[in-house]
């Protein structure tokens, strides 16, 4: 496990995509110190906000007139195909690409970017947008270990990073950690439908719930030599109120079998995007 951090950013960047993603590790990386003069967004369709937040902070948008140090892809995989014509003059023997697109392995990105030297594929998840994300990573054997700093130091801008060696993990890390947060925001949403249906105010349940999961996830945060079911025994009173939920949960291992079932199905999605 490697947990990274500290800048060498970059000189010149290009940021292909620039939605939910591409904007928060963007937001993140001119926090930590990316200088705004060396950085280009290409997106056929910025947000207002987007515009408005580029040219406040001095970010161009549009094409560069050289090919970049770092291309950053931050498109939908889906849309690789169609928008990697235009990139291939981008992407110089000199320019190390590092692609968040769920699923595209790095043979398919060499593939669509061939005049590209060098490629790391990431997977970062929306927390990077407060630098409390993790990314999984892994860095083709042509990223120089200069590039593999440079790529490092943007990753870590968002929160840890995990470099691993065997690329076929990244569906995996894709499945849990990069689609993770929207099953922690579901059970947001559920544990307050179920406050309603036992009888509080819809906005009472609703704080409650949200509440529980910032205060769970700082503790655990707090914590980090502790681990999550040591946490889960301190609230689980024998014979308490805890126990009797969590055998509604665990009963015929209902809960690891739903999870799991989703995480497979994440990785199974992660897996039909690849080519
Ligand atoms: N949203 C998330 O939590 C995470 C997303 N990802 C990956 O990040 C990528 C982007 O996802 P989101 O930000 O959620 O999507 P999004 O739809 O918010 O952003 C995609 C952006 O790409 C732009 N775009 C479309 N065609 C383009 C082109 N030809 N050239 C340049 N820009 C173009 C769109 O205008 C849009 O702003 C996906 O590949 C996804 O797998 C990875 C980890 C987490
Ligand atoms: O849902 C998706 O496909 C992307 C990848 C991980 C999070 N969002």
């Amino acid at each position: 496990m490697t947990i990274s951090g500290g800048g060498d950013f970059p000189a010149s960047l290009l940021l292909v995509g620039a939605g939910r993603m591409g904007s928060a590790l963007l937001q993140g990386w001119l926090k930590l110190g990316l200088d705004p003069g060396g950085v280009h967004v290409l997106d056929p369709a910025p947000s207002p906000e987007l515009q408005a937040f580029c040219t406040t902070v001095g970010v161009k948008l549009g094409v560069p007139a050289t090919p970049p140090e770092v291309l950053v892809l931050a498109i939908k995989p889906q849309t690789l195909a169609s928008a990697a014509p235009a990139l291939v003059s981008l992407a110089a023997p000199t320019t190390l690409v590092i692609s968040i697109l769920a699923g595209k392995t790095l043979k398919t990105l060499a593939d669509h970017l061939p005049s590209a030297g060098a490629f790391v594929r990431a997977m970062p998840n929306l927390p990077a947008a407060i630098g409390a994300g993790i990314t999984g990573a892994v860095a083709d054997p042509a990223v120089t270990p200069e590039q593999k700093r440079k790529a490092d130091a943007l990753l870590a801008a968002g929160g840890r990073v995990e470099w691993l060696g065997d690329e076929d993990l990244i569906d995996a890390v894709t499945a849990v950690s990069g689609s993770g947060p929207a099953y922690v925001f579901y059970l947001a949403e559920c544990l307050a439908e179920a406050g309603i249906v036992e009888g509080l105010p819809p906005a009472v349940a609703e704080r409650l719930a949200r509440a529980t999961i910032e205060g769970a996830g700082a503790l655990l945060a707090a914590l980090p030599e502790v681990a999550a079911a040591k946490l889960r025994a301190d609230v689980t009173s024998p014979g308490g109120t805890t126990e009797a939920a969590l055998a509604e949960l665990k009963g015929g291992d209902a809960l690891p079998k739903l999870i799991a079932r989703a995480v497979a199905a994440a990785r199974k999605r992660a897996q039909q995007l690849s080519g």
